[in-house]
């Protein structure tokens, strides 16, 4: 029987061997503790992400994979190490770079469109209203929520709320998008088909993402790379795994092979390694 290899185990090689839009070098990220001495979540992070390329992270809980993304995103600063986007140092939040929560994180008491127009209204403050009308609208389409438009949130299914978060995130075109765990609190149904959704419009205008998800066939599905940490506290990256499926992907098609299979084992493996060693 065939075995799944990794292509490359060693990250500093990842480092050189993918195109350096997103670069992220020796970062630390520590907490000060009560005693004044501290807290040490991610020990010397060495990762880069092509502009067009399409990134999971698992990792257990709490080894810092949202402390990563948000750093990346500017919500949070690095003690020490660099992240630079497309050249540029990144030190606090910006439109280049767009976060899709778990928890949808809309605003109530605007409708749907309401909420993206918003988004749109300060990111892109030189597109005059008709251009601004037209961006929404085509986001809207994207992902199928144009009969919802007007309805507010808590009128609308979990499924259709993160997909305005999605609409929301697309619609002020970043050059990177940040999902943690965007699929995380949906049901099992609801998230194949927005992960395919999300795939869809990934493939016909490809992007720089960065996903955390604690799914590993989510990940192999959907990512070019798989970003495998340690548990934590002082957590790395363990293994990045190269997912040889090429886009447009077709999940029944890719279950059904032996590289899935193998990929897979070797990630679940993985994960239950770091959980047997820290019982
Ligand atoms: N502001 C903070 N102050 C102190 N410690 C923090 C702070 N934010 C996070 N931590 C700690 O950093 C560690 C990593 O947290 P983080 O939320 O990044 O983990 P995670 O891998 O995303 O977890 P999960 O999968 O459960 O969401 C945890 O031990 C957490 O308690």
């Amino acid at each position: 029987m065939m075995k799944y290899t990794p292509t490359s185990i060693d990250t500093e090689q990842q480092v050189m061997s993918h195109n350096n839009f997103l670069e992220i070098e020796n970062l630390v990220k520590s907490y000060p503790t009560p005693d004044k001495s501290n807290f040490v979540v991610l020990d010397g992070v060495n990762l880069s992400i092509g502009e067009d390329e399409f990134i999971s992270v698992i990792g257990h809980s709490g080894c810092g994979k949202s402390t990563l993304l948000k750093i990346v995103a500017g919500l949070e600063t690095a003690t020490s190490g660099s992240v630079r986007l497309d050249g540029k140092e990144i030190r606090k939040p910006g439109a280049e770079r767009m976060m899709v929560f778990q928890n949808y994180s809309l605003l109530p008491w605007l409708t749907v469109r309401e909420n993206i127009r918003l988004a749109v209204d300060e990111v892109l403050k030189n597109a005059n209203r008709a251009e601004k009308i037209s961006i929404v609208n085509e986001h809207l389409a994207m992902v199928n929520l144009t009969p919802a438009a007007d309805k507010y949130p808590d009128e609308i299914s979990g499924g259709m709320k993160q997909r305005v978060g999605i609409a929301r995130a697309l619609a002020i075109r970043p050059k990177m998008l940040l999902m943690d765990e965007p699929f995380g609190a949906l049901d099992a149904l609801t998230r194949g088909k927005l992960q395919r959704q999300v795939l869809d419009i990934w493939e016909n205008n490809r992007q720089a993402v960065m996903m955390i998800t604690h799914d590993v066939d989510e990940a192999i599905y959907m990512s070019d790379r798989i970003v495998l940490m340690t548990n934590g506290p002082a957590a790395n990256i363990g293994e990045i795994l190269e997912v040889p499926f090429d886009h447009p992907r077709d999940r029944a098609a890719m279950r059904n092979s032996q590289e899935y299979f193998e990929l897979r084992n070797y990630a679940l493996n993985f994960l239950d390694r770091y959980f047997t060693q820290n019982e």
